[in-house]
């Protein structure tokens, strides 16, 4: 296990950090490697380092980036992890978005679909960036979700689970498309996103116990093979 803390003095300060380590990796990519793979966690804390990162000057037709886990909801549902990045990205002129779900939102299609579009994306990501709940979720791995082992399963290799959280989040209440653990674990970052006393304290919590049936941010941070970059500020 390892992990990088990155303090910053707010919010803002964080994002800004974030953009710049994002734009820094794609960049690294396009020259290494001729394009660039993201996968872009959704939720709050990330959205002004992606608005700064697409006002950025990348060729962007060489970068394609996706959720790294979506809502069981059509793609114009205001709850859309894509709509956001969409929404958010619009300045990427070029960007490819590939989708976690079908358009209608339909959770057993959407598992396979996601699977097919991750078999056409077999790379490691370039940049994977993840939040965590207060529950210690990331991505969609939430704690007592009946397909968490299946997710944290480090030898599955099908990339995408269709996620039942239990009990549903009353913000978000809807079955979830997420990456595994495994194909989010195969990229060459891992940024890890957080504001705030609280989720600091989750986050400590989840470096001391390894279980991630207990906070499944832990099979992350507790990877052998992984650097996770952890990105915190009040
Ligand atoms: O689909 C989502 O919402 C995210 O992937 C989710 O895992 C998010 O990263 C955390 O819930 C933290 O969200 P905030 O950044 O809004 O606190």
């Amino acid at each position: 296990m390892a992990w990088v803390e990155h303090r910053h003095a707010d919010a803002a300060a964080l994002a800004d950090a974030l953009a710049a380590t994002l734009h820094r990796q794609c960049e690294r990519a396009l020259v290494e490697r001729g394009k660039a793979l993201l996968a872009l966690a959704g939720g709050r804390t990330p959205f002004p380092a992606y608005r700064a990162l697409a006002a950025s000057d990348l060729d962007w037709s060489r970068v394609t980036a996706m959720p790294t886990d979506e809502r069981c909801v059509p793609h114009d549902h205001a709850a859309c992890n894509l709509r956001g990045l969409r929404e958010a990205m619009a300045g990427a002129r070029g960007l490819t978005l590939q989708a976690l779900t079908t358009r209608d939102g339909n959770p057993d299609a959407s598992q396979a679909a996601a699977r097919a579009m991750l078999a056409h994306h077999p790379d490691a990501f370039d940049v994977v960036v993840l939040g965590m709940g207060e529950d210690g979720h990331t991505a969609s791995l939430f704690p007592g979700a009946p397909q968490l082992d299946a997710a944290l399963d480090p030898a599955r290799a099908d990339g995408a689970v269709r996620v039942d959280p239990d009990p549903l989040p009353p913000e978000a209440p809807f079955a979830r498309i997420s990456l595994t653990a495994s194909r989010l674990l195969h990229a060459r970052c891992i940024i890890l996103a957080l504001t705030g006393h609280a989720k600091r304290a989750v986050l400590e919590q989840a470096l001391a116990d390894a279980d991630p049936r207990r906070h499944p941010v832990a099979a992350i941070l507790h990877a052998p093979s992984a650097t996770v970059h952890v990105h915190w500020s009040p």
